[in-house]
């Protein structure tokens, strides 16, 4: 008889995601779920060692049986866009942005993003380190066990430095996949508000440094008005790419400038935003073949009636997707569940492509597509056990928490507290 660790049963729906083919999955195709009803997974060594129809799977002996109840499984989530270290916070700016000041101009104002990098300068790393794990344990708890993690509040090198070394640390405490990216280019330092090209230089010459280090994989910058412009990002990713790096924008976020259309020139593994992006922007992202990184929590949390383009991308054969932005500032949430239904309400996405945009779409667009995003024999065994019957519930039922349990590599590392209802069910009842 077959011997597992793990046996996973009584699954109503399992969402594998793997539909056979590797690479991210693109436009209309994101519409074919990969789903298994009445399911089992068999768990070996933190690996998947079997998926199928639970009759298939039941000679198999495990160790431990985890009864699922009928419930849905999922891959665990992954998230491809955080800003997850910084020091402080801006609750301040919410009645700014109440009485109308604009994002960019409350930035300009020496606001927004320059006050989290005051900030993020001024804590130590311990703190920064502290702060981290609290936010990756709360995207743990929902269902999130891939993410990743970019640099951008520190403007200079030691600042910078200080975050991606927090990030490589917090790697060792955590069982979170973590991939870091770079993101030194993320405004304009007062130091250098009448120098950008300087800044930007100053930015380059860190990249050697951060390679032998192995402080990041990928390389981002804002390219927004007020902030890079298209020919300043152009040439900065290019010097990005010689130094080996790959690399993402924050592309067409506010205002339209040609984002999309640099990410595709540039052979970014991502667009990010993208709310302005052109039908030539779009046409080029299908064409190359970049990712669209989708932040709908963030035109939500900055009272934008403007959305991203989903359905024009997916139409066109672009693969998309989803994350939080969890940021400070334009986007304060680490709820990928809460992203999910904001993307069925205003991205008009269908439930079906949403989860192609949360597991392995966002997991190609942080190069995790080999190990993250698909339950499937081979892989590390990154599963979340719902309290939801089917996959159309957790976009439809919003903004709470409906994970059950959650398991990585086979381990698991989050599971729901139960409610304490002991003292006034016993007083109902009269006992
Ligand atoms: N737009 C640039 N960066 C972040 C916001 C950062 C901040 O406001 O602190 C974003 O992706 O939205
Ligand atoms: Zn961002």
């Amino acid at each position: 008889m077959e011997r597992a660790d793990l046996l996973f049963y009584n699954i109503g729906q399992l969402l594998t995601m793997d539909n056979g083919s590797d690479g991210p999955v693109k436009g209309k195709e994101m519409q074919n779920l990969p789903l298994i009803e009445n399911a089992a997974v068999a768990v070996k060594d933190g690996k998947v060692l079997k998926v199928g129809k639970q009759a298939e799977l039941m000679d198999i002996d495990a160790d431990e049986k985890i009864d699922c109840k009928g419930c849905l499984v999922s891959p665990g989530l992954v998230e491809p866009h955080t800003h997850l270290v910084f020091g402080g916070s801006r609750e301040h700016e919410m009645a700014l942005k109440q009485q109308g000041v604009p994002y960019l101009e409350i930035l300009k104002k020496g606001g927004g993003i320059l006050s989290t990098v005051k900030a993020t300068r001024d804590t130590s790393f311990e703190e920064l380190v502290d702060k981290a794990m609290f936010h990756i344990d709360r995207m743990m708890s929902y269902g999130i066990t891939t993410m990743e993690a970019k640099s951008g509040y520190g403007l200079d090198y030691d600042t910078e430095m200080k975050q991606m070394q927090v990030v490589k640390h917090v790697k060792k405490l955590t069982r979170m996949d973590i991939v870091s990216t770079f993101l030194g280019a993320h405004a304009i330092p007062e130091e250098f508000k009448d120098n950008p090209e300087a800044f930007l230089d100053e930015m380059i010459h860190m990249l050697p440094e951060i390679k032998e280090k192995d402080l990041a994989e990928f390389v981002d910058i804002f390219c927004e008005t007020g902030v890079f412009s298209v020919e300043q990002s152009r040439a900065y990713l290019e010097k990005a790419k010689k130094a080996g790096f790959k690399v993402k924008i924050h592309a067409d976020e506010i205002d339209p400038l040609g984002g999309a259309e640099l990410a595709a020139d540039v052979g970014a593994i991502t667009g990010d935003h993208l709310v302005g992006a052109s039908d030539e922007g779009i046409k080029r992202l299908a064409e190359e073949g970049v990712i669209a990184v989708l932040l709908p929590g963030t035109s939500f949390y900055l009272g934008k009636d403007k959305h991203a383009r989903a359905r024009k991308m997916i139409e066109s054969g672009v693969a998309v997707a989803l994350s939080t932005d969890f940021n400070p500032g334009s986007s304060v949430t680490e709820n990928l569940q809460m992203i999910m239904s904001l993307a069925a309400l205003n991205l008009k996405m269908t439930p079906e492509e949403i989860w192609h945009a949360v597991t392995v779409n966002a997991a190609y667009a942080i190069n995790r597509g080999d190990s993250a995003g698909k339950i499937a024999p081979g892989r590390h065994a990154d599963m979340v056990v719902w309290n939801a019957p089917n996959y159309l519930y957790i976009p439809y039922h919003y903004g709470v928490n409906h994970v059950q349990k959650v398991y990585k590599a086979g381990e698991k590392v989050y599971e729901k507290a139960e409610i304490l209802r002991k003292s006034y069910t016993a007083a109902a009842s009269g006992k």
